[in-house]
């Protein structure tokens, strides 16, 4: 169905980006980090906008084998255009997140390669990793099973020494012990990270890593003794199931002794386990990356839901106009400011707190090679407790954009539904959020006991050391009150548990709390890193101000969510949060004008966003119109099926019926 390209020239966002009051191009760098991180990105992004493999808008309508075979070709046309460009790791990592299709080298490169090099020795580092950085193995990272997952130490996969052979032999000895979920292990991987129970000398060692080959190098087939397929379709159309997500059985399989990841620990040749002088808490190391990641994708996400919704509210109108004059644009309505705005803040949250995160694991790893494990537990506790919250808080905001969008945020083509059903698995893998919060509240909780002995907190945990002043003071409407906040619910929680009969039923009794108390603990270091970042050097015409009026909107946003918590504690009064509401209202005035040049500054393509909603160009019905012929539903005008069933129905004889 043709459509008229010539409005398609018009920018229908022209007027909304002339009224902003800030330098757009000086806000990208601010987002980006740099004005090369602008750049580098802005090169990957055309680069794969440009490229018709990388096609993404009929994803939806393809069956799930074409759907996989699709992603399969893109990953290696990716591979082939990173190798022909000589592309830095910079730039591949980018490329493969702008051809934006999950797929089995995510799990490649974002779980199995980080696996060995965290757990595994020098040699095996050297052995695996050049294999696995050519590509000549994929690898897949295989942990969870049917019957568990977040319990890892209840896995029930085997790997048993055999001192005859100098061997490990992997078995599922039941059902529930097929591996189960690991993404590129159902068709693509021929290698895995499996963790399984180390048995060694009739003892069980408990849970490690070994690298499993799965499938033969020459014809992909599995190897004997590995059974294994994808298991099954998921949530929504197009979205994650491109992935393979895998089920995987041993049958006594055996792996040479030197596939046991050995890093942390080893079984000699005569079937002795010995712990290696490397600290367990390594691993926490490996964590703190993937999880760090994780954090930088929450950020990625919301805020592309974020730009469709601005971009959509700006061009759609509704009401408003008694006389046939002009409707108002949506985005004017209060109501939609005051659901909008404070995601556009947390976008521009999470975003400042994932570049600390960064910074963080720089940091953790840096002091790890000089053997300071001071601040890793901490570290563990922000990494997992801010994974937990922005996901969850992500998950929920693109729903709400859906909504923000009305009717035509329900369609395919607004990308919503399938930016949904890829991201809500986040607040999933890598550990459920729930479980992830519980043990910062663990954390929170051994800190509170220390508080009396003098012991100093550290990094984000600094604060509580203030417990005389914070326990007592009434707050200004600042971090101080976040900070109040948190210390009270977590001292609440310490003290309750602390009345009960012994301490791990008083912690089962009061998890609900200590989830809430977890919750605050991490929205005060959001909004702690947001606030530093606003303090720092920000060139560019007007862009502090933004910055500091989304910092503001972010606090008071997250403030007036959680009044209860702040009046409970008594860190604030009613006064004081009603202020924080007046003043809200008035920061969504001043965000206002802004809005569609703030989301401008995430610089993404209209292929990036793969939506007719949130299109460059606000050129939206024409795109809405012409993307509904493309559906496969729309090939023939009369359908398939109205033979069959259609017809005879409509040339029933009257008689037949009782009406
Ligand atoms: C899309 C996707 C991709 C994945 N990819 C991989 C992969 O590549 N490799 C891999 O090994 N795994 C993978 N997984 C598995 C994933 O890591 C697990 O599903 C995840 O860790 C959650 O574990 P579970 O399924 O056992 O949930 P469960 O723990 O069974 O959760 C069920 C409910 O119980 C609650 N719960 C559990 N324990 C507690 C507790 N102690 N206290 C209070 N509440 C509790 C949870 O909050 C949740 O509400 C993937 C999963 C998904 C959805």
């Amino acid at each position: 169905m043709a459509v008229d390209h010539a409005a398609a020239e018009v920018d229908h966002l022209a007027a909304e980006r002339a009224a902003a009051r800030f330098d757009v191009e000086a806000m990208k760098i601010a987002w980006a980090g740099s004005r090369h991180a602008v750049d580098v990105a802005d090169r990957m992004a055309r680069l794969v906008a440009s490229d018709p493999v990388f096609r993404k808008d009929n994803r939806t309508m393809l069956s799930r084998k074409d759907l996989f075979k699709d992603t399969l070709r893109k990953a290696a046309h990716a591979w082939k255009r990173i190798v022909e460009l000589r592309l830095t790791e910079e730039e591949a990592s980018l490329l493969r997140q702008y051809v934006d299709q999950p797929g089995y080298v995510d799990l490649h490169w974002g779980m199995f390669v980080p696996a060995i090099k965290g757990q595994g020795t020098e040699e095996q580092q050297k052995k695996w990793l050049p294999l696995a950085y050519k590509f000549q193995i994929i690898g897949c990272y295989a942990q969870t099973e049917l019957g568990h997952g977040s319990n890892v130490q209840g896995l029930e996969t085997t790997a048993t020494f055999d001192p005859m052979t100098d061997e490990f032999v992997i078995h599922s000895p039941t059902l529930t012990s097929s591996k189960w979920w690991p993404g590129g292990l159902g068709k693509a991987s021929t290698h895995a990270v499996v963790y399984a129970r180390l048995i060694t000398e009739g003892k069980d060692y408990g849970i490690h890593g070994f690298i499993v080959q799965l499938r033969s190098l020459e014809d992909h087939s599995p190897l004997p003794g590995v059974t294994l397929g994808d298991i099954g379709g998921k949530f929504g159309s197009g979205a994650y199931n491109s992935m393979d997500n895998g089920v995987l059985r041993f049958d006594h399989v055996r792996i040479p002794r030197d596939q046991m990841l050995m890093r942390l620990s080893q079984v000699t040749r005569e079937g002795k386990y010995v712990q290696s002088d490397v600290p367990k808490q390594l691993l926490y190391g490996t964590m703190v990356y993937v999880r760090q990641s994780i954090v930088a994708d929450a950020s990625k996400a919301l805020s592309r839901a974020v730009c469709i919704a601005v971009r959509y509210s700006a061009i759609r109108k509704q009401f408003g106009s008694q006389d046939g004059g002009p409707e108002t644009q949506v985005l004017n309505y209060r109501t939609q400011q005051s659901r909008l705005f404070p995601l556009l803040a947390s976008a521009y949250a999470f975003r400042f707190v994932g570049d600390w995160l960064n910074w963080l694991y720089t940091d953790v790893t840096q002091k790890l090679e000089v053997k300071d494990y001071s601040t890793l537990q901490e570290a563990h506790a922000c990494t997992a407790g801010l994974k937990a919250v922005t996901t969850s808080a992500t998950a929920d905001a693109i729903e709400e954009c859906r909504k923000l969008c009305g009717g035509h945020g329900y369609l395919n083509s607004s990308g919503l539904p399938e930016l949904f059903a890829v991201y809500v698995p986040a607040c999933t893998y890598e550990g459920d959020n729930v479980v992830l919060l519980l043990q910062v509240a663990r954390i929170l909780m051994k800190t509170v006991s220390q508080l009396t002995s003098g012991k100093q907190p550290v990094g984000t945990m600094a604060y509580m050391g203030k417990v005389q002043h914070l326990m007592q003071s009434k707050c200004a409407v600042k971090t101080e009150a976040f900070e109040a906040r948190a210390l009270r619910m977590a001292v609440n929680c310490a003290q309750n548990i602390g009345q009960a009969s012994n301490q791990e039923e008083g912690f089962y009794e009061r998890s609900p709390d200590l989830l809430e108390a977890a919750v605050a603990h991490i929205q005060l270091i959001i909004v702690t890193k947001f606030i530093e970042k606003v303090h720092q050097d920000i060139p560019g015409h007007g862009v502090k101000e933004q910055l500091q009026n989304l910092c503001n909107v972010y606090a008071l946003y997250t403030l007036h969510k959680h009044l209860g918590d702040f009046l409970a504690t008594g860190s604030l009064t009613p006064k004081q949060g009603a202020l924080a509401n007046e003043q809200l209202g008035k920061l969504y005035a001043q965000v206002r004008p802004n809005a569609v040049a703030l989301v401008d500054a995430f610089n993404y393509t209209d292929h990036y966003l793969g939506s007719v909603l949130g299109r460059y160009d606000g050129n939206v019905y024409p795109a809405l119109y012409e993307e509904a012929w493309k559906d496969p539903l729309n090939e023939t005008v009369v359908p398939e099926g109205y033979h069959e069933y259609l017809r005879p129905l409509l040339k029933q004889q009257l008689k037949l019926s009782r009406l």
